[in-house]
């Protein structure tokens, strides 16, 4: 094992927090080693680190780069061979629950509470011989188009995923984001044929957020809405870049975003609502948001590199420190014309991203 991961592997014996992670369609894996096991909050937005942050958005937790050793390791493309084990499939009466929780969500929806709620659950499977190196390099090269994390806090726990989701990306007063969603799996066409439900879906997701990044900006491009593959789905992904009026706002503009349409609903105080008082369960820090802030560890510049936690599980460890669980993540952007069985399927082929990296 090299020493970019031999120093994981310590730091996490050593119950010292680490974040590893691996941008978009890059070939470095930045590592940030912190030398202490404190509990950093983020304030103010000026403070510069990896930031983790809850989706309710009450803990906002940061590695920060002044107290971290910052490394960074160049990795070449090889061939995984995905996990062949076999996960017990949820059982019916998962199945039924979520279903219901769907058919709740459409009859609001119906009833004119919010227009689009994005509901989700929490599925815990055995880990057989489970390796965090392994795993996290296996998403790594499985998944080069997404965000690929490990992150590590001994207040928090593990956390890993690959995310297909850009929050924001802010360099001077130069941003870029997008609107995702919309979900179908790969069945290898490449040509994609969406039905209105999922532009529906998307589109709002659009509009959502020009309409609050017009509150802050002074220009604005869309582009026209394309198809993307993330891992074995298909997603409706539109770009969405343009100025700030000042740089300063951050905390405000992350404010106006998360949670966008994508992970929360239309209206958003609405639909948070609905999600926190049905799904039965406690997001934590699946569809929060993580990544970069202010960070100056890759260009001379310090810049924002947000994403969504999604396509994300939590790893549990015994008392032994063995790690013998995972919590997958998986929600679905819910409409008046959503079928509560389709959106099961939905989270199936969802949790597959994680699965396959096992
Ligand atoms: C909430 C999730 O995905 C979001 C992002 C893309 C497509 C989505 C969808 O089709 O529902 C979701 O909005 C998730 O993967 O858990």
């Amino acid at each position: 094992m090299n020493d970019f991961f031999e120093k994981m592997i310590q730091q996490q014996q050593q119950s010292l927090p680490f974040v590893l992670y691996c941008k978009p369609n890059s070939d470095a894996i930045m590592g940030m080693f912190q030398q202490n096991d404190n509990l950093y909050d983020v304030v103010d937005f000026t403070e510069k680190g990896f930031v983790f942050s809850s989706f309710d958005g009450h803990k906002n937790y940061i590695i920060p780069e002044e107290y971290s050793e910052i490394k960074h390791f160049v990795f070449s493309k090889k061939e995984v061979s995905e996990n062949e084990n076999e996960f017990a499939s949820p059982n019916e009466i998962v199945k039924t629950n979520f279903e219901r929780l769907v058919a709740k969500g459409i009859v609001a929806i119906k009833e004119n509470e919010f227009q689009k709620v994005v509901l989700s659950r929490k599925e815990t499977i055995d880990l057989v011989d489970f390796d965090l190196v392994t795993t996290f390099e296996n998403l790594v090269q499985l998944y080069p188009a997404t965000f690929v994390y490990c992150f590590f806090h001994p207040k928090i726990g593990i956390w890993m995923g690959a995310t297909p989701e850009q929050l924001l990306k802010v360099e001077d007063n130069i941003f870029k984001t997008m609107a995702l969603a919309g979900t179908q799996k790969n069945t290898g066409y490449e040509l994609v044929v969406w039905a209105d439900k999922e532009k529906q879906e998307q589109q709002f997701v659009t509009d959502y957020i020009v309409s609050e990044l017009n509150k802050v900006s002074k220009s604005i491009l869309v582009s026209e809405p394309y198809s993307i593959k993330a891992g074995s789905i298909w997603h409706i992904k539109t770009d969405i870049s343009g100025q700030l009026n000042s740089a300063e706002n951050l905390k405000e503009v992350v404010g106006l975003l998360h949670p966008t349409p994508a992970v929360c609903g239309l209206p958003k105080l609405e639909s948070k609502q609905f999600i926190l008082e049905n799904e039965n369960y406690d997001r934590t820090f699946y569809t929060g948001y993580l990544g970069e802030l202010n960070s100056s560890s890759t260009s001379d510049k310090a810049s924002s590199d947000l994403f969504v936690n999604l396509r994300c599980m939590e790893i549990e460890m015994d008392l032994d420190l063995k790690m013998t669980k995972a919590n997958l993540f998986m929600g679905c952007g819910i409409t008046k014309d959503s079928i509560p069985e389709k959106e099961w399927e939905e989270s199936i082929n969802k949790s597959m991203t994680m699965k396959r990296g096992l």
